[in-house]
């Protein structure tokens, strides 16, 4: 478990956390995720040690490591451009931090094996760093850092510097890995998307203090506030209220639904069709109210056969669930 209670840090008058108290429980892989200059990188370079809090403790495992140096505090590190030893090959790369602790030759030779077939790179021990690609390289700094058998591994953008595809192929491969080691990893990161794939939880920050903590599935439905729905996947504003674009049903005609007493009819907005997207299977349909507000809807394709919609046609939305209270118990009532 890492606990950070109180921590404070600011860079002349500007403060980049602002008592900040999180608990990362161990063995899950936690993101933090955030907009740019949130403070992301700042809370997880004083997990680390790199960074000294102006307030607060940091407490990994239950010791107190608030004044400890990054190389005592038993944490393995992977910045986004990883720093290996151009002369070194991949083997002595991630041998290195063994052979500095002095480790029998016959360890390090089974463990740098071991990790060298976890992180997908046996075959690769002979390579100097300048002959693996950028995704390789990622996985040889992770397979260094879990060599010393570290007992938390800070991740501060590791696949940001990737095209997306291999990003996306190296988040998969980390929850796997996480899956086989088990190490309490906290991953920073500002994509929603790479955090809700491979994180158990996230603590989603802006401007230097935490939002919301929770798994990814109780973030998206039930996000805390505006900022985090918003920052969580796209939204569309309905009648003044955020909503999920899939989470918004399109009807013909404004129909008329029973609604318990003492309860508003739910609100339902008219609007005309502007475009019909198909993106694989979803279709997205962008819609315009009369006073020139916009938003769009998303569907599965056979949701849209039914519908058949055509651009130009007058249509009445509403919120399917969540986020109206009175619609919610409308529906439930009937
Ligand atoms: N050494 C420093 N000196 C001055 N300001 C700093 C320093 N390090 C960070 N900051 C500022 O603190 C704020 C938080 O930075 P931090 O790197 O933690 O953000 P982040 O959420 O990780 O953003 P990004 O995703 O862009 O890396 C930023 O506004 C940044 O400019």
């Amino acid at each position: 478990m890492i606990t950070v209670t109180g921590a404070s840090k600011s860079y002349g008058d500007f403060a980049a956390l602002d008592d900040v108290s999180l608990e990362i429980p161990a063995g899950t892989l936690t993101a933090l995720l955030g907009p740019s200059g949130s403070g992301k990188s700042t809370l997880l370079r004083s997990i680390a040690g790199l960074e000294r809090l102006d307030a607060g403790t940091v407490v990994i495992g239950g010791r107190d490591l608030t004044a400890v140096a990054p190389q005592k505090r038993g944490i393995g590190f992977v910045f986004q451009h990883y720093a290996a030893f151009k002369h070194m090959t991949v083997r002595d790369n991630v041998a290195f931090g063994l052979s500095i602790r002095k480790r029998p030759k016959a360890e390090i030779a089974r463990k740098v094996d071991d990790l060298l077939e976890i992180v997908g790179l046996d075959g690769f021990q002979h390579r100097y760093p300048a002959q693996l690609s950028g995704g390789q390289r990622q996985r040889m700094a992770l397979a260094r850092a879990l060599a010393v058998d570290p007992e938390v591994l800070l991740l501060d953008e590791p696949f940001g510097a990737l095209d997306a595809k291999v990003r996306a192929d190296l988040r998969q491969w980390l929850r796997r890995l996480h899956d086989e080691v088990h190490v309490t990893t906290v991953l920073v990161t500002h994509d929603q998307e790479e955090a809700l794939d491979v994180a158990d939880r996230i603590a989603v920050l802006n401007k230097g203090r935490i939002e919301q903590v929770g798994d990814p599935v109780s973030l998206y439905d039930s996000p805390a506030n505006d900022f985090v729905m918003s920052f969580l996947g796209s939204v569309a504003t309905l009648n003044g209220v955020l909503v999920r674009p899939h989470d918004i049903e399109l009807e013909r005609e404004a129909s008329v639904e029973l609604v318990p007493q003492g309860h508003a009819a739910p609100a339902r907005v008219r609007a005309r069709v502007e475009r019909i997207v198909r993106l694989g299977f979803e279709v997205r349909v962008d819609l315009a109210t009369d006073p020139g507000e916009r938003f769009a809807v998303q569907m599965t394709r056979s949701q849209a056969a039914d519908l058949d919609l055509r651009v130009g046609e007058t249509v009445f939305a509403r919120a399917s669930r969540g986020q109206d209270p009175q619609l919610v118990g409308a529906s439930a009532a009937i």
